[in-house]
């Protein structure tokens, strides 16, 4: 069997070993294992979850890969206003949808998400999201499909994929991000937020708090640290957030294990510098693709 489908989630199961597992609820990926290049046999998981993180659908699962849609943050979008932060599809349980492909080269199925009658109290637009998992020998892509479902609205949107990559985080860097304008989130002072800094670093690391977005993302990404590392591949995503909390933010996250800062970083490829527009019957991707290196 290529899957395993329970009522609350799907594992998929390359040949070659990697799995993939996926919580219907918020169809957030919380677990990555592949073997090593190269290597024999052992599983290694890629991704982080928080052992406190809550996966019986009460809360946003801490870790993992999070949806976020239709806003990024605290909302700013009038269509947005009564929505919590970073939007409702975290915390929405996604339909299973069907299995796209299942041979050597990858296990592949997609889940999708509709307006229902908890979302229509909160947002009256239409929509469809479909999201594409896919694992291989040493790869996870997810994919996520906006459909604009309206006969004659426009729809505005932002959307991101908020993985948290396992790693030892004050060892970390994150490149090509020199040179490009960021938003530094972590600034208190309104008009300090809303100024663009320019990255001096040829690699960002997050040994302080940290929460940048960037923008005019690179299409490819490195994470490295000593022994280990992912390259990241963007197509349709505009931004690039890096977000680790370190002891300052991470001890005032109420589902956030101990120390938990130090095993993590958030590499978020997104649209989230303004919303994306699309008319009546339109679409628009964005995929992410996660290569061990
Ligand atoms: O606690 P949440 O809602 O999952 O958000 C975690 C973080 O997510 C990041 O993407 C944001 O840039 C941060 O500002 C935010 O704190």
């Amino acid at each position: 069997m290529p899957y395993e489908k329970t009522d609350e989630r799907v594992v998929l199961k390359h040949p070659k070993g990697a799995t993939a597992e996926i919580l219907l609820f918020g169809a957030t990926v919380i677990s990555w294992k592949t073997p090593e290049k190269g290597g024999h046999g052992n599983l290694t998981e890629r991704l982080f979850v928080s052992s406190k993180a809550a996966l019986d659908g009460s809360k946003a699962v801490r870790g993992g890969i999070p949806v976020v849609f239709p806003c990024f943050g605290p909302p700013e979008h009038p269509d947005h206003s009564r929505l919590p932060q970073h939007g409702f599809a975290r915390n929405e349980i996604w339909t299973f949808d069907s299995v796209l492909f299942d041979n050597d080269t990858g296990v592949s199925v997609q889940l999708t998400l509709q307006p229902n009658s908890a979302i229509a109290k909160l947002y009256n637009k239409k929509f469809q999201l479909t999201y594409v998992v896919t694992v291989a020998e040493h790869e996870l892509s997810t994919d996520i499909h906006v459909l604009n479902t309206a006969s004659s609205e426009a729809l505005d949107f932002q959307a991101l994929l908020h993985t948290y990559v396992r790693a030892p985080a004050n060892e970390v860097s994150i490149s090509p991000l020199l040179g490009k304008f960021y938003i530094d989130k972590t600034e208190t002072q309104l008009e300090a937020r809303d100024t663009l800094k320019e990255e001096k670093r040829s690699g960002v690391d997050v040994r302080t708090f940290t929460d940048s977005v960037y923008e005019s993302a690179p299409p490819k990404v490195n994470v490295t640290w000593p022994g280990g590392g992912l390259e990241l591949k963007l197509i349709g995503f505009t931004t690039l957030t890096v977000w680790n909390p370190q002891a300052e933010a991470g001890r005032k996250i109420g589902d956030m294990e101990e120390n938990g800062w130090e095993r993590f970083v958030c590499v978020e490829p997104g649209y989230v510098r303004g919303f994306k527009q699309l008319g009546p019957g339109e679409t628009w991707v964005g995929k992410q693709l996660l290569e061990v290196v």
